[in-house]
Parts: structure tokens; sequence; C-alpha cells
């Protein structure tokens, strides 16, 4: 479900004149996703995604969010590219919500991971980082070490509903995940995607029929933070097998094609199960709060918060940065 907001045909049809997009040939809502209302639209120019933003996303930040996508779109990544209407605007209002139409990207996300996607996930990622270097305003991660506190505290009452124990347990990891977090200033910080889920990477077959990626979607948690960072939430996201086994070969290939492009530096390395701690609790609580807090009955499909716990576990028994593919 991601449909909050409903488009009328002459809401649309006004909100297109804008642009020089042609006349409107198709138009449908798209049911993946949670954050925002998504259409996919088909104008005599094209092919595009219109997207309405919704209420966890801040208007002040969509300038920034935009703003990154057109950067990175500039500096050869696959990634939406806001399209601006007449007057040069790009994020503009349609039915009560700020609302913005970028271009469409081809592929499909792969639904189960297989070992080739590892690679072209690693190098894509470390191009993000690279295309990302040049992009000088700032967002500070939202959801970074800062605010796991808060969101614990906010999970506090439901949370040992959901496995006895539970608070207790994330009370003594997050503990630990702080006071090793690396000091300021110590790793590489740029502009991350932050939730570089299978869900945001689309692929397409290369020549030799290998999986190749066409495009990064999603953007609306990117900020300003440790690029290792983003490895971290890729090595959840990507490496883990569906009987929760932790996959190292899958783990080495991201990394390796990773570090073809920007090798990590020595403390990025040692940091690197802190990191993936760190970004295990950040999804557990995410999902934590949003399965305590989201209305029985609510159109939304709640992700499992305990397949973080069991990420978190393995990471923090994990002997060093080698048992996670380095
Ligand atoms: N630029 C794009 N090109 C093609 N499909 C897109 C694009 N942006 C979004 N989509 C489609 O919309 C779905 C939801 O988008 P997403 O940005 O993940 O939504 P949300 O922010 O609500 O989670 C994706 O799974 C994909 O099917
Ligand atoms: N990737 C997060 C949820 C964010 O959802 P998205 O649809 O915006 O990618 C998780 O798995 O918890």
């Amino acid at each position: 479900m991601a449909v909050y907001t409903e488009v009328t045909d002459e809401a649309l049809r006004a909100f297109l004149a804008a642009y020089p997009l042609g006349g409107l040939l198709a138009f449908r809502g798209i049911a993946e996703g949670v954050e925002n209302s998504n259409y996919a639209l088909k104008t005599e120019a094209g092919d595009f995604i219109l997207t309405l933003y919704e209420k966890r996303v801040d208007p002040a930040e969509l300038p920034w969010f935009l703003g990154l996508m057109e950067h990175l779109a500039a500096h050869g990544l696959r990634c939406p590219q806001p399209v601006q209407a007449r007057d040069g605007v790009a994020l503009r209002q349609l039915a009560g919500r700020p609302a913005a139409i970028c271009t469409f990207l081809p592929g499909v996300w792969p639904r189960r991971v297989r070992p080739e996607h590892g690679a072209p996930l690693g190098e894509a990622l470390a191009r993000l980082h690279a295309a990302g270097a040049e992009f000088t305003a700032e967002r500070p991660n939202g959801l970074g070490p800062a605010s796991w506190g808060p969101l614990l505290d906010r999970c506090r009452s439901g949370g040992d509903a959901v496995q006895p124990g539970l608070i207790a347990e994330l009370d003594r990891r997050l503990a630990a995940i702080l006071a090793a977090w690396p000091a300021p200033g110590l790793l590489p910080v740029g502009q991350i995607h932050a939730d570089l889920f299978p869900d945001n990477v689309f692929f397409l077959p290369g020549a030799d029929g290998k999986p190749e990626v066409s495009g990064l979607i999603d953007f609306y948690f990117a900020c300003t933070d440790l690029l290792a960072y983003d490895i971290a939430v890729c090595l959840n996201a990507w490496c883990f097998d569906a009987d929760g086994a932790y996959n190292v070969t899958r783990a080495h290939a991201v990394l390796a094609a990773y570090q073809r492009i920007r090798p990590l530096a020595a403390e990025e390395r040692a940091a690197l199960p802190v990191l993936c701690r760190g970004a295990a609790i950040r999804f557990l609580l995410t999902r934590l709060y949003d399965w305590t807090a989201t209305p029985a009955g609510a159109l939304v499909t709640r992700k499992d918060p305990m397949e973080y716990l069991a990420k978190l576990r393995f990471f923090a028994a994990a002997e060093g940065p080698g048992a996670l593919g380095l």
C-alpha cells in the first residue's frame, strides 16, 4: 500500500499543464512502498513517477532530497531525476500535498537476492558515494545514533509484548553500540542513501546475462553521515540468507566491489562491526515502533522487527571485520 492521497483526473490534468510533458496517456497508483504516495505516469514525453509526499517527510527537507537526486543524476548515477515544470520549479503542490515528478527507471528489484547481485550492489554504492562528493549541502541523519535512545523510549511500553525481555536487551546492546561508536572526525563522511535495501535497487540483465544495476531509488532517508555506515546498512539488508545465516561470500563480493572504487581506510575497516550493529538496531527500532504504533487495520505492511534482532545478535557475536567479509 502506498497510495495515501488520491488524485482526481481533473487535478492531475491541471497539474500536468505546468509541465512540458505533452498529453496524459496513462496513470495508475503503485502499491509498493510505505512512506509516500507514488503513481506511474505515462505522457507523450515518456514514463515518469509522480510522488506525493506524505506526513513522515518534512516538506522543508524536500529541496535537499530533490537537489541531491539532481546532482547524482548529473554526475552519472542512475537515479530518479526531478522534472522541472516550465517555470523551472520541480517541487509543487497537488491534492494538498507537496508533489514532484521524477524520471522513471527501468528494471526490477530482486525479490530473492542472489550471489550475482553482490558485486553490482557494492559498485553502485561506491559510485553513489563518489557522485555525492561535491554536493556540499548537508542533511544530518535524523535516524542516526542520537535518535536511537529516544526511539527506544517510545517503544518501551509496547516492546516486551513483542518479545519478553526485549527492551532490557536493547537497552544493554544500545549502550554498548553508543560506547563503541566512532568519534566525530575519525571516519570519512559524505552523502549516503541510508536505506539501500533490495527494494530500492533495480537490476536488468547485462550483455552477459548477469544482473547490472539499472537504478537506485527512494532517497528520502538520504543524509550526510559516515560513508561506511551505508555499507553496514547494505550488509544488513542484503547479506543474510532466508534461513537467517550471514552470507559471508556475498558480503565479500559487496565489499570487494565497493573497494575497487573507494578503498576503505583502516579506521573504517576496524569500525565496520559496530557500524553493522548500529544499522541493525536502527532498522530494528523503526520497525518495532511501527509494529507497536500502527493501528490495527491500517493499510500498511508492517515489517518484522525480530528479523533485525537476529541480525543484531549476529553482529554482536561476530569476531572482527574478517567475519563480516572484509
Ligand atoms: N523512479 C522510479 N522509477 C521506477 N519505479 C519507481 C521509481 N520510483 C518509485 N518507483 C516505484 O514505486 C515503488 C515505491 O517507491 P519508494 O520510493 O520505495 O516508495 P516509498 O518512499 O513510499 O517507500 C517502488 O518499489 C517502484 O515500484
Ligand atoms: N527499509 C526499511 C523500511 C523503509 O521502507 P521503504 O519502502 O521506504 O524502503 C526497513 O526495511 O525497515
